[in-house]
């Protein structure tokens, strides 16, 4: 557990498993025996080779599939569909098209019947705090992929959730994007303080942005290491480049390497 830690847990994943069963194909066991929390205001990232089971997990905690076994809690309830006090970012920017950025980022909040003018202010608020002032009004097709990206990340926080689940958010952005937007989402959590669980490929994202990073073994996905990140925040790119940094990557790295080069061969 990391110092950053602080009593409150706000999310327990007990004993997950999941089993995948299919008339026409075997049965595929995608997780066994998950046993993690992660803290009030913790950032936390998964990483593990493809199939191990990241987003099997993130979708089981987002309550949009049924675990084979255990049960997930936050803030000691049990869930079983998706609520609002889960909000999740995924790879693809799921934004409506016919809507601008500030309609799309208060859209939860008006579903919820939260009075418009309301909703726009504190859409306004998630909109500054991500870096798109001045872009409330364009529409989605008018924005880069990391803009997009970003208005995501307003649009899950806006509904003010309990923990923020992000499935490989950045993987469709270009290398330097991708860096760029790393920086940001530490801004965003330096300013929200937003629990956030973090599935990722890329190592290096993993640690520069959490306060602990899980390793998940090859499938079944079990928990192989749990490694505390203890390099100082606020965090800037020049960190990437410390032998501390470095030393934690090749670590991790050295731990899945097998497994991420079986997981090649099975394509
Ligand atoms: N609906 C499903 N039916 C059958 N098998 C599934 C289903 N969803 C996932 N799987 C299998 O479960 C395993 C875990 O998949 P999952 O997508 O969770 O892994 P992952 O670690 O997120 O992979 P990646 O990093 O490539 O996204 C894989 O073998 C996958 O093929």
């Amino acid at each position: 557990m990391s110092e950053a830690q602080s009593e409150a847990v706000r999310l327990r994943v007990e004993k997950i498993g999941k089993v995948f069963g299919r008339r026409d194909k075997p049965v595929v066991e995608a997780l066994r025996d998950i046993d993690m929390t992660v803290a009030e205001g913790e950032f936390v990232s998964i990483v593990g080779a493809s199939g191990s089971g990241k987003s099997t997990l993130l979708r089981i905690i987002d309550g949009l599939l049924a675990p084979s076994s255990g049960r997930v809690l936050v803030d000691g309830r049990a869930v079983d569909r998706p609520g609002r006090d889960r909000a999740v970012v995924f790879q693809q920017d799921s934004l409506l098209p016919w809507k601008t950025v500030i309609e799309n980022v208060a859209y939860g909040l008006t579903l919820a019947r939260t009075p418009k003018a309301e909703a726009h202010r504190t859409a306004q608020h998630f909109i500054d705090i991500a870096g798109l002032g001045g872009f409330e009004h364009h529409y989605p097709h008018q924005l880069s992929g990391g803009m997009r990206q970003r208005v995501n990340v307003a649009r899950a926080l806006a509904v003010d959730p309990k923990i923020l689940l992000l499935d490989e958010p950045f993987a469709a952005l270009d290398a330097q994007t991708r860096e760029i937007m790393q920086t940001e989402l530490l801004s965003i959590w330096q300013e929200t303080r937003k629990t956030v669980l973090l599935i990722t490929h890329q190592i290096d994202e993993a640690v520069f942005l959490s306060d602990r990073v899980i390793v998940f073994s090859a499938r079944p996905g079990t928990i192989r290491e749990e490694i505390p990140v203890r390099l100082p925040r606020p965090r800037d790119l020049h960190l990437k480049r410390s032998p501390e940094f470095t030393a934690l990557v090749d670590h991790i790295w050295t731990s899945i390497e097998a497994e991420v080069r079986a997981s090649l061969k099975q394509g």
